[in-house]
């Protein structure tokens, strides 16, 4: 069914949802973003202009944004990044305005896939604890969060599995005695759209999986695969809620 959308932040992503959204026959009813005056101001919009917002902005604004579309009565599908340590009180406000809200750290059919390839192979080596395992994510200049949420994601996937390891921690704020902890390391290169690599590392030998992105297509499509199903669901959604792989 063709929905009407609004798209909060115009930025990489904002344009690349934008394509995708007209491609599969939806109407883009206004695009809020910082710096272009000519963009949409949502106050200006009916309440029933809009069926869903797809939000992918900054971590220092998505709350609000969050918030603002809640108080309208707006579905949300947020892909931002680097503001859930306050994911609480988006999903208490949820409940409190009877909302819809959809979060995924990653959009991409490919990637949650790897997050289940990812908790298979930690859940495989909690009883080789000899393996040492590490992280590293790509992505890049213009990234303002770090580690990535896929990272921290993929990061808690592990956690689950091995009782050696209690948290993740940035390779920047390693100190000797960090042994309970998965490092994540973060490099920012050129134009590179997302490349995740978790390694078990032995004195002998490494095994590793990555997940490389060509593109920033598939993050946008499951985001907007997101939006069409996210009407008419009351509460707090994640992909686990949208994608039923069989795992056999
Ligand atoms: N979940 C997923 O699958 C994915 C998540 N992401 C995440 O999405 C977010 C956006 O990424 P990307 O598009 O690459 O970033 P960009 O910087 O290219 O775009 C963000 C846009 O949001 C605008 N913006 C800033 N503040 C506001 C505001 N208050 N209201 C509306 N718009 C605002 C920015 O304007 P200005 O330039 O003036 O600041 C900019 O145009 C990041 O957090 C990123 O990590 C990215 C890819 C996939
Ligand atoms: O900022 C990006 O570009 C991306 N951000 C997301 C993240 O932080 O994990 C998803 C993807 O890796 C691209």
């Amino acid at each position: 069914m063709s929905m009407n959308i609004l798209l909060f932040g115009y930025g990489k992503m904002g344009r690349v949802i934008e394509q995708i959204a007209l491609d599969r026959g939806h109407q883009i009813v206004g695009r809020v973003d910082r710096k272009d005056d000519s963009g949409t101001d949502p106050d200006q919009l009916p309440d029933d202009a809009v069926d869903v917002v797809i939000e992918f902005t900054t971590p220092e604004s998505a709350v609000e944004n969050i918030t603002y579309c809640f108080q309208r009565g707006w579905p949300v599908v947020c892909g931002t990044t680097g503001w859930l340590s306050r994911l609480a009180e988006v999903e208490e406000l949820c409940r409190q305005h009877k909302g819809s809200f959809f979060y995924a750290s990653n959009y991409s059919i490919g990637v949650n896939l790897f997050f289940r390839l990812n908790k298979i192979l930690a859940k495989f080596m909690r009883n080789y604890p000899s393996y040492h395992v590490s992280m590293t994510e790509i992505h890049h200049t213009e990234k303002k969060d770090a580690p990535s949420g896929t990272a921290i994601t993929l990061a808690q996937g592990v956690l689950e599995h091995l009782p050696h390891k209690s948290r993740w921690i940035d390779k920047s704020d390693v100190q000797s005695a960090d042994d309970d902890a998965i490092v994540i390391e973060s490099l920012r290169e050129g134009t590179v759209p997302g490349t995740h690599t978790i390694r078990y590392d032995s004195d002998v030998d490494r095994i590793e999986i990555t997940h490389t992105a060509h593109s920033r297509q598939g993050f946008a499509l499951g985001a907007v695969v997101a939006a069409e199903w996210l009407p008419g669901h009351e509460g707090v959604f994640g992909m686990d809620d949208l994608l039923n792989f069989n795992e056999e």
